[in-house]
């Protein structure tokens, strides 16, 4: 290691002597002692171990035998991939101790960094104890077979450990050694460890050291990723490697049971099969109750989260590394485990089948790298049954393809493609040429379409009607038939599911549905965008009339309980306030945007998946989940099937064209996405866009979405509420009545500030692109346009002091170019005459007394040239104006509609009636009244709304005058 000092390297010397004396006496004492314990390798094979029950990790220097010693020196690269990259490290104990430290310093907000961290240490804990063994030691656990060497073109441990020790400390490719052959006496097993091979290292420098052995397996594989390149931990009694020759694998038990994809224990050894289970040991994290088993422990080493409890003699880790764990664990051949209740879906598909072929299918995901390949091709899944092979021209290759029935040959790609059921047999033909490479299809997607690898593959069975007679009537019977199909969709994938619909088909009226059927698992976890928040609690209250209202709980701050209710609605950022304070273990969790999730690093993302991967039920809402690059999507696929990317490594070389550069990988690209689209709706995400649903879709779609109360300050509360009670007092004349009203409504304006801005944030991190934006005080026009020119979003806007030939010019840029993505407009001033038809969604900040005005100004985009279902959002404050204004609107649009003026339905009267008004207060009934005649009387509500400016200007003093250009003003 080029870091140290020589005299660092001196010591380190020094206690290597020491220890290496310590163990050679040790090892004396305990080779005359009885009861030395055979440890099983996976080959097989035992080896003498000082540890023969429980779980407790073999100690090092008592252990000949130990499991950790198996590591590989590999760099993260992916399956097979791995390369010796970084010279062979010892470490001293300060050094150990530095490491350890700062890598516990980090804090969990490095989730990358920590990972890399897990990875020293996991290196650190398991450093090589060549020091500790003597020359003879070396040659009593090993045996070397010559034959097994020739043509081996992996790298494994140099025999002469003492000589690679002094080597590794400067340099990795001094790990030739002259002294190739290991000869063994293995101790209490006849037939010792014949299949113990280590590569003829004088022919393998490190850089062409391919991990092939490693690859091969599963779990070392695993293991070695994990264990990053920082050590060369060749000794003792690496457990036997699948070594190829060739493309010549020598078959292991371990490769035999690669395939194995279920969590139900299947024998595979008649002479050893460990049984365990998997229990709950706190509210996130998980224990393992098994007996001894080496491999296994390698396994639990290998997780980041991973603790070993004294007392119990158990290794127990955190829930979010559960799917990962097993996944690993389902590949250690002497292993099997019983998942942990309700984590069933987790790690395994329901569609996945278990026969002999899907096995061997699966087997052909692992070791597949030929580093001596002069030609590469991939396979790639193009269609439900069918993939396709991208690879250069060959004759060989092409004769092997002629030879399957199902081929075709596409001509516009002049690609080769077959049926998956031919996919097992066309592997096996290419693999069998020695030149040849093929990237073979991901695991994942061997498990999401199991049933086509088979023969005998019955046409995929449509989705079932899900049996909705436990869940309320009324939503049931309010459904569109999409939104029932997306139901019954998420009840087939055992309510795991990413709900990917475009904006405003109703995700929340399917997600509450979907959660009511596996009512019996509630309490409830919501985690929405702060802005929402109360929407949730109203939009339950609306869909299940079942459900009490003091049954459903907004979490407002981290002083309450999370899992007060039996529905709790919290927001991201309040979750990650709570991190592990987070003791519930939810069953049933809706994710609203979960795009918000989408990098793993962040804190919300990190307090959200250990919920998610817990959870038995995971409804995810987007309708926007990747808005930039596949590699957004992991987390959330990671939340729903853990078991289908356990590393995000193997995502990122499949799906997101993963470069290695100088600073390290690059995961921002695309790659195959037709595949991870196909694999995507086939387990888990539905996606229907408005243009598929048209014809079920009213034209409009209006939402009220009540603002969070917190968002309004204290102060800004307090006025309103000492302004109702001045209101309900009432005034002398009625100008000082409206006077009182307006200002009301201008210091609402003011209190919901905060709310609007947020609303609007949500908005551009949900990716919605092209919105309008009504309020009417300057204020608010102002706020929310130095908040788009903060996030460097193009924006136009139109207010009263918009000339008008200046309007149409906006008006068509927005409509026609990339310019502008946000109209600000105001409610007064721009509510007529504009078309803005390219975009579908208009958000209220404000209300305004008159709906015409509203319904006019909605139809700036719905209207003639709008191809698509149009989006209504207004933004409603309690205690505030809007409590009354609402109400108003409602009632006013009710009388127009009975006169035939006014659509009846504009308005779900289920939606939105009560929203502010509280039953039965006569203070509010009282300001109503005030409100509604000062305001329904026949006077122009452009006057209205002069005077409602002019006021708004002489509180904001300093403002521009909104009346400069308008004649007449009413105002004196
Ligand atoms: N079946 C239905 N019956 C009545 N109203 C419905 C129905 N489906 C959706 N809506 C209404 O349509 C509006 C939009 O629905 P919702 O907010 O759930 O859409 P969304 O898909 O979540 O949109 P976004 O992605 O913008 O959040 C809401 O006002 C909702 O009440």
């Amino acid at each position: 290691m080029s870091g140290l000092t020589e005299e660092q390297k001196r010591k380190i010397e020094e206690n290597r002597q020491k220890a290496l004396a310590r163990r050679a006496e040790r090892l004396a004492v305990q080779q005359q002692q009885p009861g030395t314990v055979s440890t099983k390798l996976s080959d097989g094979q035992y080896l003498t171990s000082c540890h023969g029950h429980l779980q407790e990790p073999p100690k090092k220097e008592n252990c000949l035998t130990s499991p950790s010693s198996h590591h590989l020196p590999v760099s993260g690269d992916s399956m097979g991939q791995q390369r010796l990259q970084t010279p062979p490290t010892h470490y001293g104990a300060k050094q150990k101790q530095a490491i350890l430290s700062s890598a516990q310093q980090k804090g969990p907000n490095q989730n990358a960094e920590r990972q890399q961290d897990s990875i020293k240490q996991d290196s650190l804990r398991n450093l090589p104890d060549f020091s500790v063994l003597s020359a003879k030691e070396r040659s009593q656990v090993v045996q070397y077979d010559p034959k097994k060497f020739q043509g081996v073109k992996t790298c494994t441990q140099a025999p002469n450990i003492q000589e690679q020790h002094h080597s590794s400390l400067d340099d990795c490719k001094t790990l030739q050694s002259k002294d190739s052959q290991i000869q063994n006496t293995s101790t209490s097993r006849p037939g010792s460890i014949k299949n113990m091979t280590w590569l003829n290292p004088s022919s393998a420098t490190v850089s062409d050291c391919e991990m092939q052995a490693s690859s091969n397996s599963p779990v070392n594989q695993h293991l070695t990723q994990k264990k990053s390149s920082s050590t060369l931990q060749f000794y003792g009694t690496t457990p036997p490697l699948t070594l190829q020759k060739g493309r010549q694998k020598h078959k292991l038990p371990l490769l035999e049971s690669a395939g194995r994809v279920s969590d139900t224990p299947v024998k595979r050894e008649a002479h050893r099969v460990l049984h365990g289970k998997c229990m709950k040991h706190s509210e996130d994290r998980f224990r393992v109750e098994i007996g001894y088993d080496a491999e296994l422990i390698e396994v639990f080493r290998s997780i980041s989260s991973r603790n070993f409890d004294p007392a119990t003699k158990m290794w127990n880790f955190s829930l979010e590394d559960y799917g990962q764990l097993m996944e690993v664990v389902k590949q250690v051949p002497s292993v099997t485990l019983t998942p942990l209740g309700g984590m069933e879906t987790a790690t395994e598909p329901s569609s996945v089948r278990k026969g002999p072929c899907l096995k061997s299918v699966l087997k052909t995901c692992v070791g597949w790298r030929n580093p001596s390949a002069t030609l590469r091709g991939k396979c790639v899944l193009i269609s439900y049954s069918r993939f396709e092979v991208s690879i250069d021209y060959d004759c060989r290759v092409i004769d092997m393809f002629k030879q399957l029935n199902s081929k075709i040959y596409d001509l516009r790609t002049r690609k080769w493609n077959f049926l998956l059921e031919d996919y097992l047999k066309l592997i096996e033909l290419v693999r069998s040429l020695p030149a040849v490479e093929l990237e073979p299809l991901p695991s994942a997607i061997v498990q999401a379409f199991a049933a086509q690898f088979e023969k005998s593959a019955s046409k995929a069975a449509e989705i079932p009607e899900a049996d909705l007679s436990t869940v309320d009537s009324k939503i049931v019977s309010s459904l569109m038939p999409f939104q029932r199909e997306g139901v019954n969709f998420a009840v087939s994938k055992g309510g795991r599911l990413l709900l990917a619909d475009d904006m405003g088909l109703g995700k929340t009226i399917q997600a509450i549905c979907i959660a009511a059927y596996y009512r019996k698992e509630w309490p409830l976890l919501v985690v929405a965008p702060s802005s929402v928040r109360y929407a949730w609690a109203e939009a339950f209250s609306r869909w299940l009339h079942s459900l009490s209202p003091d049954t459903i709980k907004v979490i407002a701050t981290g002083k309450d309980c999370l899992s007060a209710k039996l529905i709790n609605i919290v927001t991201f950022d309040l979750l990650s306030k709570l991190g592990k304070q987070i003791k519930t273990t939810f069953q049933v969790v809706i994710v609203d945007e979960s795009h918000f999730l989408k990098n793993g690093k962040t804190a919300r993302c990190r307090a959200a998946m250990p919920l998610l991967k817990a959870a038995k039920r995971v409804i995810l809402l987007s309708g926007t989940p990747a808005l930039s690059r596949p590699a957004e999507l992991y987390t959330q696929i990671a939340a729903i099937r853990p078991s289908f990317f356990p590393q995000f490594h193997a995502f990122g070389l499949r799906y997101c064209d993963a470069k290695k550069g100088h600073w390290g990988w690059d995961y921002s690209g695309s790659s195959n996405l037709g595949e991870l689209k196909l694999l995507l709706e086939e387990t888990l995400m539905i996606r229907r866009l408005k243009s598929d649903v048209l014809s079920q879709l009213p034209t409009k779609q209006r939402k009220v979405v009540i603002m969070a109360p917190e968002g309004i300050d204290a102060k800004a509360k307090a006025e309103l509420a000492l302004a109702v009670k001045e209101i309900a007092k009432g005034y002398k004349s009625k100008r000082e009545e409206k006077e009182a009203l307006i200002l009301f409504y201008n210091r609402t304006a003011e209190a919901k500030l905060h709310c609007i801005i947020d609303y609007i944030q949500d908005l551009l991190e949900s990716g919605r692109e092209k919105f309008l934006v009504f309020a009417h005080h300057k204020s608010i026009l102002d706020s929310i346009g130095e908040e788009l020119e903060k996030k460097h979003v193009g924006y136009m806007r139109i207010d009263g002091s918009t000339p008008s030939a200046e309007r149409q010019t906006l008006c068509q840029d927005f409509q026609f170019s990339d310019k502008y993505s946000v109209a600000v407009l105001s409610l007064t001033a721009a509510n007529m005459g504009l078309t803005l038809s390219s975009a579908d969604l208009v958000v209220f900040a404000e209300l305004f007394w008159n709906p015409g005005v509203l319904i006019q100004a909605e139809d700036r985009v719905h209207r003639i040239g709008q191809t698509n279902s149009v989006n209504i959002h207004y933004l409603v404050a309690r205690g505030t104006a809007d409590d009354y204004l609402w109400p108003m609107i409602q009632r006013k649009i009710q009388v127009l509609g009975e006169a035939g003026l006014s659509e009846t339905n504009l308005f779900d009267a289920d939606e939105t009636t009560d929203y502010c008004l509280q039953k039965g207060n006569p203070e509010q009934q009282t300001i109503l009244n005030f409100f509604h005649q000062t305001f329904s009387e026949d006077v122009d509500d452009m006057d209205e709304a002069l005077l409602i400016e002019a006021m708004d200007a002489c509180e904001n003093a300093d403002m521009q005058n909104p009346f400069s250009e308008v004649e007449g003003s009413l105002f004196p």
